[in-house]
């Protein structure tokens, strides 16, 4: 069989290609296109046969493309113009004038390619951008399913909400196309989970609390979850380190699902020299009651985003190393306490940032997998944000090419 031909848009450091690898599919990556020249350098790192095209996508001609004669598309356009925490601005961000350059450029191919698969932020979905693509799919024949995904699906412990779209052309739909429905799982988990829950019926009545919902939307909060000391508090009341009932909750449900993997299989030795990762006294002391703190015990982690280990709030979990420092005792009444002595507890947590490797590892990159020397920690974690989750794309090409 002859290998198919992938051209790979916005690869960053790589991630479609690494997923395509993990696929097991017999495949080759005619080109790959991004500006970033860090993100190249990472690229051809890990990809050096690779032809790496750094040049913007608008500045590739239609015969340009249509010399490639790609089989299949893989893609991450820029995902900043459709965050739900940004500004927003969609179609009139100039970030995405290469995107609707590729839906321009599509319906006039010579060959039009077989397959297409698309991942963006959540937000992507009630985008004009999303609404554009869907039409230009189905001017040009395309069947597709669109999806949000987390790694949670795949028992990962970490949230990485995401959409993906997938398209084929010309073909018979997919056994799993539900047409106007975005899936929040993939198709052949709900037999999983069914057959999961039998089993667990079986051997442990406690399992029953594992519903049908799926682990990012118990993420969501969406799930009562089975009790926990902080019920008798109001809805919404605060404890300790400014989290909600239901947020507590909602991390002890998911610590206690034996579906999703612990952090300690993903972290690095314990013998390696760590000390460059621990949070510095004054992030401790400013930023303490922000901070997701997760145990290498815990089934759950918060999404990595590209700043983090720059910016301490929101953008990404990091890890007490002090397993045994009980979280309760070193925030009941710290705020009563002078400054020194409020450090004294907040240190005796030892808390670290993840590093990128482990980082890199929740994302499902292979240990093969690297950076080139000269590339920062920081540098590192802005990729490693940018970029995806190897598995849950490798799952959805399979499921793409079945
Ligand atoms: C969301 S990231 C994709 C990350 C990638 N999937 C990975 O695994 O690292 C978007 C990428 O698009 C690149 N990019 C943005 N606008 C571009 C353009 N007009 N032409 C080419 N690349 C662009 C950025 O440099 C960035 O690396």
């Amino acid at each position: 069989m002859a290998a198919l031909r992938v051209l790979e848009l916005y690869s960053g450091i790589g991630g479609m290609h690494q997923a395509l690898r993990e696929s097991c599919t017999c495949a080759e990556v005619v080109a790959a296109v991004d500006v970033n020249t860090l993100a190249n350098d990472v690229y051809k790192h890990n990809f050096p046969s690779t032809p790496l095209w750094a040049k913007t996508i608008e500045g590739i001609t239609l015969e340009e493309f249509d010399r490639l004669s790609f089989d299949m598309i893989l893609m991450s356009p820029p995902c900043q113009p459709f965050t739900r925490i940004g500004l927003r601005g969609d179609v009139s961000d100039p970030r995405t004038k290469s995107f609707l350059y590729i839906l321009d450029i599509l319906p006039r191919l010579q060959k039009l390619p077989k397959f297409l698969l698309l991942e963006n932020v959540k937000g992507f979905e009630s985008s004009s951008a999303r609404n554009e693509l869907l039409q230009t799919l189905a001017t040009c024949g395309f069947k597709y399913q669109e999806f949000l995904l987390s790694p949670t699906c795949l028992g990962i412990p970490n949230s990485r909400l995401r959409y993906f779209l997938v398209a084929k052309l010309h073909q018979e739909p997919f056994s799993f196309q539900a047409p106007g429905q975005i899936l929040t799982r993939f198709p052949d988990q709900d037999a999983e989970d069914l057959l999961k829950e039998k089993v667990t019926d079986k051997t442990d009545k406690v399992g029953e609390t594992s519903s049908s919902l799926s682990s990012e939307e118990k993420n969501l909060g969406a799930n009562s979850g089975p009790d926990c000391s902080s019920k008798s508090l109001p809805k919404g009341a605060f404890l300790f380190k400014l989290e909600t009932v239901e947020e507590m909750e909602r991390k002890h449900n998911q610590d206690n699902d034996s579906s999703i993997q612990m952090l300690k299989d993903f972290l690095e030795e314990e013998n390696k020299d760590m000390s460059q990762y621990f949070l510095p006294p004054k992030s401790l002391l400013r930023y303490a009651f922000l901070l997701d703190i997760v145990k290498p015990t815990c089934r759950r982690s918060t999404c990595f985003t590209k700043g983090y280990g720059h910016y301490v709030e929101g953008t990404g979990s990091v890890l007490q190393t002090a397993v045994d420092v009980q979280l309760e005792s070193v925030f009941k009444h710290i705020d009563e306490l002078p400054e020194d002595e409020k450090l004294v507890k907040l240190s005796s947590l030892k808390l670290r940032y993840f590093t990128p490797r482990e980082i890199a590892n929740l994302h499902g990159f292979p240990l093969e997998f690297g950076f080139p020397e000269k590339v920062t920690v920081k540098q590192c974690y802005r990729l490693l944000g940018n970029s995806l989750n190897v598995r849950v794309v490798a799952k959805l090409i399979s499921i793409l090419l079945e």
